[in-house]
């Protein structure tokens, strides 16, 4: 079966005219939750070498990524760890992936690991260089989100989202040799995003695929989000699906094998765990009450980590 490839919008981040980026970005995230971010300070070259030293990591021997095994979402999950769907597949998704959380938080930056010195030199502070330069793109990105919602521009940082960032950093990779195999493997299962927003990039392998329908509707169709050099693709997660009560969408994705090895890092936008996430007034009305009762974001995050990773 052939799959359209979806026409996205694209949001250039420098742009001075932010009333008119808001706009866009509000009737991208209402139809789609999905659009194209550019010119957002992030240069083509650290994106080569973060996909660079990615390759390197996950190119090291099995024991030695194992000797980094995830603890408090830090660090190398291996492959099939990961289920996002259990309805479609009871065999786990078909990738790795190394997670390195906040940088910021005093409380948190020792949870990191770290591939040793000796074995990946300068792999660290070219990942730290990129984490820094995400976020702060992605903080951006929340102001304009704040101004097309209508609220202050800085209305994200004012209910505590962001003061202590919660950015998690995502290398995957998925291998282009599945074997054979009687069920139907996914790269990953259909999904949303947990956060506020995510902001992808990929080596330029296709794969990823969004159904722009309702989430609860069947069948689902899907289209292929192609990739774009230099633009980070970018997505609503379903705390700010909650915040707007619905209006943004959070916005069903997977990745399809394609055959070939498709590398790629996300970088998701999480708020303070403390920040406790509530509709917005404004995107509630009689004939559209709250759908969502307040909820503290980390535990919320706790609870989606560990659904995703029960056996
Ligand atoms: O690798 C991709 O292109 C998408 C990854 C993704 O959706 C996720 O990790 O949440
Ligand atoms: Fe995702």
């Amino acid at each position: 079966m052939t799959t359209e490839a979806v026409n996205l919008p694209i949001i250039d981040l420098s742009s001075s005219d932010s009333i008119s980026s808001a706009n866009s970005i509000r009737q991208a995230c209402i139809e789609y939750g999905f659009f194209y971010l550019v010119n957002h300070g992030v240069e083509e070259e650290l994106f080569a070498e973060v996909f660079d030293r990615s390759r390197n990591f996950f190119s090291l021997p099995l024991e030695d990524k194992l000797k980094l095994t995830r603890k408090h979402h830090r660090g190398y999950t291996p492959l099939f760890m990961e289920n996002l769907d259990f309805a479609s597949s009871s065999k786990g998704d078909s990738k790795e992936s190394f997670y390195v959380g906040s940088l910021d938080d005093p409380t948190l930056i020792n949870l990191n690991q770290w591939p040793p010195e000796d074995i990946l030199p300068s792999w660290r502070p070219a990942m730290e260089l990129y984490y820094r330069k995400v976020l702060s793109a992605g903080k951006r990105l929340i102001s304009l989100i704040a101004l097309a919602l209508n609220l202050d521009e800085d209305f994200f940082e004012k209910v505590g989202a962001l003061n202590k960032p919660r950015g998690l950093l995502r290398l995957l990779h998925y291998p282009g040799e599945l074997g054979s195999t009687d069920e139907e493997i996914y790269g990953a299962s259909a999904h949303s995003d947990y956060g506020m927003v995510t902001l992808l990039a990929s080596n330029g392998v296709p794969g990823l695929q969004a159904c722009f329908l309702d989430k609860s509707k069947q069948p689902r169709i899907w289209e292929d989000v192609l990739h774009i050099d230099g633009a980070f693709i970018v997505n609503i997660g379903d705390m700010m699906e909650r915040w707007t009560n619905c209006l943004f969408r959070s916005t069903l994705h997977r990745v399809m094998p394609a055959g070939r090895e498709r590398y790629s890092v996300a970088f998701f936008m999480d708020p303070n765990e403390d920040c406790v996430v509530e509709c917005l007034k404004s995107c509630c009305s009689e004939e559209s009450p709250a759908r969502f009762p307040p909820v503290r974001s980390g535990d919320y995050l706790e609870e989606r980590f560990r659904l995703t990773y029960a056996t």
